[in-house]
């Protein structure tokens, strides 16, 4: 299991905060082997710099950050795949080479490296663009690039920082699968995004960090269940006031009129619906990460 606890950390400051800038304030989650964990938060919010910690590119000021019971040293972060946000290829090599390159970089031998390049330009859809140099690649394309390089050592664990962004449907696709393989092996895999309805589609967990604090970490289910079921209602022409006085907010949109409420007694309510207008939709909902990250961060 990779262990995150208790990590603080403070920029030091500049003209516009003289007394330092902090950036984690005590951020601890898990991730289990198999797990994919979602790590949600506003820009700024300090996931990077978690990454970051992890990977042993900064240094937390406090805190502890473990792989099986045991602090994290170089060895174990060579066993890691990581894709940081500044991402880092080298723009002139063409795109096998790199990805051999990094593996023979993670002790592969260069049959090994050969070997896994194959696989993964095959996977990734990049057989036709092994010859390319990076920098005449397509955003797209240079992403999956980058996830084969963290891929490229059969990794222990994968550390990924926003590997969605800016991506098409047919490669976040093609990138899922592939992190969706390794999880199956028992791998746990965590990234950032803002994509919440992919973070909802893909993850086990979520951890939603706001201001260096770990505001909500579980599963999708248990911050479900945690939230609340949503009564939704959908009246049409509904008579001028017909829910004064019922729990929740209406939103209107022409002559739809939707009521949407966390609590009160739902007979009640669909009696005043039916009793008002065309009741088009009455249905109890699940609340989406977007809802539970909105409220988490309120
Ligand atoms: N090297 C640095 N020097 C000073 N401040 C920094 C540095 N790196 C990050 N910060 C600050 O730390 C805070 C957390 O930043 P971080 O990049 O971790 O956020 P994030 O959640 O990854 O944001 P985003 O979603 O925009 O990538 C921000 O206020 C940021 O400005």
């Amino acid at each position: 299991m990779l262990e995150i606890s208790e990590l603080r950390k403070r920029f030091a400051g500049g003209p516009d905060a003289p007394g330092g800038k902090v950036a984690l304030d005590g951020i601890s989650f898990a991730v289990r082997p198999g797990e994919m964990y979602g790590f949600v938060g506003a820009n700024g919010a300090g996931k990077t710099t978690t990454m970051r910690i992890v990977m042993g590119v900064l240094q937390a000021d406090s805190g502890t950050v473990t792989w099986q019971g045991r602090p994290l040293g170089y060895d174990d972060r060579q066993r890691f795949g990581y894709m940081p946000e500044e991402r880092g290829l080298y723009q002139k090599m063409r795109a096998g080479e790199q990805i051999e390159y990094f593996g023979r970089l993670h002790g592969l031998d260069a049959q090994a490296a050969k070997r896994a390049t194959d696989d993964l330009l095959e996977r990734l859809g990049l057989t036709e663009r092994r010859n390319d140099a990076v920098q005449a690649l397509s955003l797209g394309n240079q992403q999956r690039v980058q996830l084969a390089v963290a891929l490229v050592h059969d990794p222990e664990v994968l550390v990924l920082d926003e590997p969605f962004s800016g991506l098409d449907p047919i490669a976040v696709d093609a990138l899922a699968t592939a992190l969706q393989e390794r999880c199956r092996g028992g791998v746990p895999v965590i990234f950032s995004s803002h994509q919440l309805e992919l973070v909802e589609r893909l993850c086990d967990s979520v951890g939603i960090v706001s201001a260096g604090r770990m505001v909500a970490t579980g599963t999708v289910s248990d911050l479900r269940a945690a939230e609340g079921d949503t009564l939704r209602v959908v009246v049409r022409n509904p008579a001028p006031g017909w829910a004064d006085g019922l729990p929740g907010d209406v939103t209107v949109n022409g002559d739809r009129h939707t009521l949407r409420t966390t609590d009160g007694d739902d007979q009640e309510i669909l009696r005043r619906a039916v009793k008002a207008g065309h009741v088009e939709h009455f249905g109890v909902e699940q609340p989406t990460l977007t809802e539970i990250f909105k409220e988490a961060v309120a």
